[in-house]
């Protein structure tokens, strides 16, 4: 029975129920015979002659079956088999045996997956036989996912829908054939996935069904106005908005601007905006000019006086480290970011310059005082010395030119005094040259632990020192600014949290020198992945957040899930070992005016429900 609703389904929707009754009544899938089929189920009687765009699109379908027939002969012998069945079948056009031999290969494929996922979990005696079992079957379900839209969606649909989906098909069947020869289908399944995606998201036919044919993609005044305006409003928000960030006054002509535009429904409304849009451009070029000059100029200074710093600071390598990452961030684009950053750690070095040289003077000042004191001890002592040898010296004559006992008893007396007076004089210096030496042993101690201290507070600097990304503080500072300018311009902001899978193991395995390796890999594949908008920030051990500014819930949650298949396409190396590093992340997008610590904890709770419902995957949060 045929269905005939076209208010109530998609292309899509009838594509898939036309596919379905053409193969449960068994009719050959030609083209026209699909074409019938659709036109029946959409409730559409075809008006209009346009056999030759027909002609055509089905021509490159064909041209699609065929390469992907070709493409299977290339694989390994099943698939080859199946393979050269398929291209005799599209080269003779019998489509009823290209569709068996489809089938007959999706089912052979789906088999294999069932094999391939008892393998991974009894592979555990090798990590590296896991990792091959795992990147099997990542390659074997997308090529599952692939194959499954293929048939069930994409081919039915393409019978019918715009010619510039078919030529997308085309480079796509080009893709398939490489993809098939090198086993990696990650790429094309994603493309794959877009194109499907496109596809579902045709314009439904007009329900009258008088002038329109499902292949009608023709633009009207509507949709053109409304991309117009989504660009415009992209354009002057993200780019304009994000240049004007230290211009308060253009940056809100420019947000009332991008509020007119989204508002703006005829091209007479287009027509206004245009008028203030080039007030605006003016305003903002002049003013470009103006500031651009003054920032080189006071970068010019600033570069000189970083120059200066450096050489003035000797051998304190803290010190000069923080020069290094300021020289870093002010070197190539100079941005508003960038200026920020370096200001702040510019006097972050300062400060910290200050308090290190108060402690050390303070130091220093008491071991002169002390010494001050030493030496006048000491010159008591050498001028008790000295003038008891030159009473020795006259007792000694005294003796020799008199020799009474009465004398010599005098003689004796007074010596004993002297000798007692001299010994006092030195067990005292004795005593403060101990004492000294104990003060001077201290304030070396209070020193080295003051440079501790300037190191522990190096931690605390904004970048993570193994990973290069922001360390938590880092992150506290630029979600609260994102958060701010997403409350003050009303756009949304997304927060992530990812931690590695069985990180541990890792560790275990390779050492723990490795798994910093494996860190700073991962974080380097997350820099090369995100938008240079996005923020990556190591928020624990193994655990990082990203800060996705201006994205919706289902954009992020789809950055994760590409950033997941990057990992796959690019192993870390321990050795000559591949490791394939796996995440489980949760993602939430912040409610207006919601706090920071509540985002986190939303976006970590997701986490750990991806850890807990089998790791490697990406859970929104609620
Ligand atoms: N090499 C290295 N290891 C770290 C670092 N920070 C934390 N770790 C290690 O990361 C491991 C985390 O282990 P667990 O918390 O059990 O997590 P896991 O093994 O990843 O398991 P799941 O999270 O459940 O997938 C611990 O062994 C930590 O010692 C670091 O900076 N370098």
């Amino acid at each position: 029975m045929v269905t005939s609703n076209p208010s109530k389904q998609s292309p899509a929707d009838v594509a898939r129920e036309t596919f379905r009754q053409l193969s449960t009544t068994r009719t050959q899938p030609t083209p026209e015979a699909y074409k019938k089929l659709y036109n029946e189920i959409a409730g559409i009687t075809e008006p209009i002659d346009n056999s030759a765009q027909l002609q055509k699109n089905n021509e490159e379908l064909e041209k699609i079956l065929l390469n992907l027939a070709v493409s299977l002969t290339l694989e390994s012998h099943e698939y080859a088999d199946i393979g050269q069945r398929l291209t005799v079948a599209a080269e003779q056009h019998k489509w009823a045996d290209y569709l068996r031999g489809l089938n007959e290969f999706t089912e052979k494929v789906f088999s294999q997956i069932k094999n391939i996922q008892p393998q991974a979990s009894a592979a555990t005696a090798s990590s590296k036989q896991v990792v091959l079992a795992a990147e099997d079957s990542i390659q074997t379900s997308i090529l599952k996912d692939l194959l499954t839209r293929t048939l069930a969606l994409a081919l039915p649909s393409l019978l019918t829908t715009a010619p510039e989906l078919s030529q997308e098909s085309d480079a796509l069947a080009q893709l398939l054939k490489k993809a098939v020869a090198e086993k990696d289908f990650a790429d094309i399944g994603a493309r794959l996935k877009n194109l499907c995606f496109k596809i579902e998201h045709l314009p439904a036919p007009a329900p009258s069904g008088a002038a329109e044919t499902p292949i009608s993609m023709s633009l009207t005044d509507d949709m053109l106005i409304g991309m117009l305006s989504k660009l415009l409003s992209q354009t002057l928000g993200m780019a304009v908005g994000a240049l004007l960030q230290n211009e308060p006054k253009l940056l809100a002509a420019t947000d009332t601007l991008v509020e007119e535009v989204k508002a703006a429904k005829s091209l007479s409304e287009f027509q206004r905006i245009e008028t203030r849009l080039k007030d605006l451009c003016y305003k903002i070029t002049l003013k470009g000019d103006d500031s651009s000059e003054q920032l080189q100029l006071l970068l010019s200074l600033f570069k000189l006086l970083l120059e200066n710093v450096s050489s003035l600071l000797d051998d304190d390598n803290w010190l000069h480290g923080q020069v290094v990452v300021i020289q870093e961030l002010i070197v190539g684009e100079i941005d508003h970011r960038a200026l920020l950053e370096a200001t702040k750690s510019l006097k972050e070095v300062i400060y910290k310059q200050g308090v290190l040289k108060d402690s050390i003077d303070q130091n220093k000042i008491s071991v002169k005082q002390l010494m001050n004191l030493f030496v006048d001890r000491l010159s008591v002592f050498a001028n008790t010395t000295g003038e008891y040898h030159e009473k020795i010296t006259a007792y000694s004559s005294k003796i020799t030119h008199n020799t009474s006992p009465e004398v010599i008893n005098e003689v004796l007396d007074s010596l004993l005094v002297d000798t007692l007076h001299v010994q006092s004089e030195a067990r005292q210096s004795h005593q403060l040259m101990v004492n000294a030496q104990q003060e001077v042993l201290d304030a070396q101690t209070r020193i080295s632990e003051l440079e501790k201290k300037l190191a522990d507070m190096s931690e605390q600097v904004q970048k993570d020192q193994l990973t290069g990304s922001l360390n938590r503080r880092g992150l506290d500072e630029i979600l609260e600014r994102e958060a701010a300018r997403a409350d003050r311009r009303n756009i949304q902001l997304c927060f992530g949290m990812l931690d590695i899978d069985n990180f541990k193991k890792i560790n275990d395995t390779f050492g723990h020198i490795t798994g910093d390796g494996a860190l700073v890999h991962l974080v380097n594949i997350i820099k090369k992945t995100l938008r240079s908008m996005d923020v990556v920030a190591r928020y624990g051990g193994e655990e990082f957040a990203i800060i996705m500014p201006e994205t919706t819930l289902k954009d992020a949650a789809e950055t994760l899930v590409r950033l997941q298949r990057e990992l796959t396409k690019h192993f870390f190396m321990a050795g000559n070992e591949q490791i394939l590093i796996t995440f489980s992340a949760g993602v939430a997008e912040r409610h207006p005016l919601e706090g920071l610590e509540t985002l986190i904890k939303r976006a970590d709770k997701a986490m750990y429900e991806a850890k807990n419902t089998g790791k490697n995957r990406v859970i929104t949060a609620t």
